[in-house]
């Protein structure tokens, strides 16, 4: 059963229509992604998840339940964009704090070493630096254990080596069972965590795949270079279903097609006893896919 199902799901602030019409489910245990240009209304979309939102119409269902079902406080843990606390609150009062509001909270201690917040432990949530701040707000939402977490913009603000440092941890929570939502506008995040997609653009669902099926749909070109052992005749690689067009570089042949394009190219050259060196492949990435769903970058 999903445990998440969102149906229909449309909400506005006054003239400005934030979600449109977006239907999902999520299935326990994977990592779902919602991605999307600025302002195609993710937000919106999980803050009517966690119940912080009304949505004018639309269900949906968590784990069964009405979002403002008081006893998913306990099963969904919510780390969103802007998560504000007093300034003065030091890191070890705010895990305390929080781990008080549940019967059986996580070990906050292995958290913050994962989330490498163990020296800020009695740092002013004022004194913080933005990537510190939002290490502790992942920390916040997995502190009460929950079946569900919910995490908007997950990495944003954070450097290179901590953002890995977050996917790691987001892996581990995972294995131990727990679904994610996960809000992002970084390719490579969304490629490397999650199991599906969903894209939303103008408040509509316009893609919901895997990252590869979103990858595999847009139908798109591939290419492969390499300078053959021996000389090969263009027919043999152009009688393939898989190619489109074989070019000459000097030595090298470049061939563009799409499907299973180097298993079939390499199984030719297989048969006729010849060897690509220097093989390179250029393939279309989740960017690529991105651009031509919603015609932007997501990191415009
Ligand atoms: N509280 C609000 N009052 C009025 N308009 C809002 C409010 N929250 C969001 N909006 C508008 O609704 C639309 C969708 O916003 P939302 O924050 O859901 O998008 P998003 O995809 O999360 O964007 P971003 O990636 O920039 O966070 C935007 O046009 C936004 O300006």
């Amino acid at each position: 059963m999903a445990v998440i199902e969102v149906q229909n799901l449309r909400k506005t602030y006054g003239d400005t229509v934030a979600v449109r019409d977006v239907s999902f489910t999520v299935e326990p245990g994977e990592i779902f992604g919602i991605l999307g240009p600025n302002g195609a209304g993710k937000t919106t979309t999980v803050e009517s998840i966690a119940g912080l939102r009304a949505p004018d119409s639309g269900t949906i269902r968590v784990l069964g339940r009405d979002p403002g079902d008081k006893s998913l406080r306990r099963d969904v843990g919510v780390q969103l964009q802007e998560s504000q606390l007093p300034d003065k609150l030091t890191v070890s009062e705010a895990l305390d704090l929080y781990a008080s509001f549940y019967p059986e909270p996580a070990d906050w201690r292995a958290l913050t070493r994962e989330l490498g917040l163990t020296e800020k432990l009695a740092t002013a949530y004022g004194k913080l630096s933005g990537g510190q701040k939002q290490r502790l707000s992942i920390a916040l939402a997995l502190i009460g254990g929950p079946q569900i977490a919910i995490l908007d913009e997950l990495t944003t603000g954070l450097d290179p080596q901590a953002r890995r440092d977050t996917w790691d941890l987001i892996e581990s929570v995972r294995a131990s069972g727990v679904t994610i939502v996960l809000v992002t506008h970084f390719m490579e995040e969304a490629e490397r965590l999650c199991d599906r997609l969903a894209v939303i653009d103008h408040g509509h669902v316009v893609a919901l795949n895997t990252p590869a099926g979103l990858i595999a749909g847009l139908g798109a070109e591939q290419r492969i270079r390499f300078r053959p052992s021996a000389p090969i005749a263009d027919e043999l690689l152009t009688a393939l279903p898989e190619v489109r067009e074989v070019r000459r570089h000097g030595p090298q042949i470049e061939v563009v097609g799409v499907g299973n394009l180097l298993h079939a190219v390499t199984s030719v050259l297989a048969v006729n006893q010849i060897i690509a060196a220097d093989l390179r492949i250029e393939q279309a990435s989740l960017d690529d896919a991105f651009v031509q769903l919603t015609g932007r970058s997501a990191k415009e």
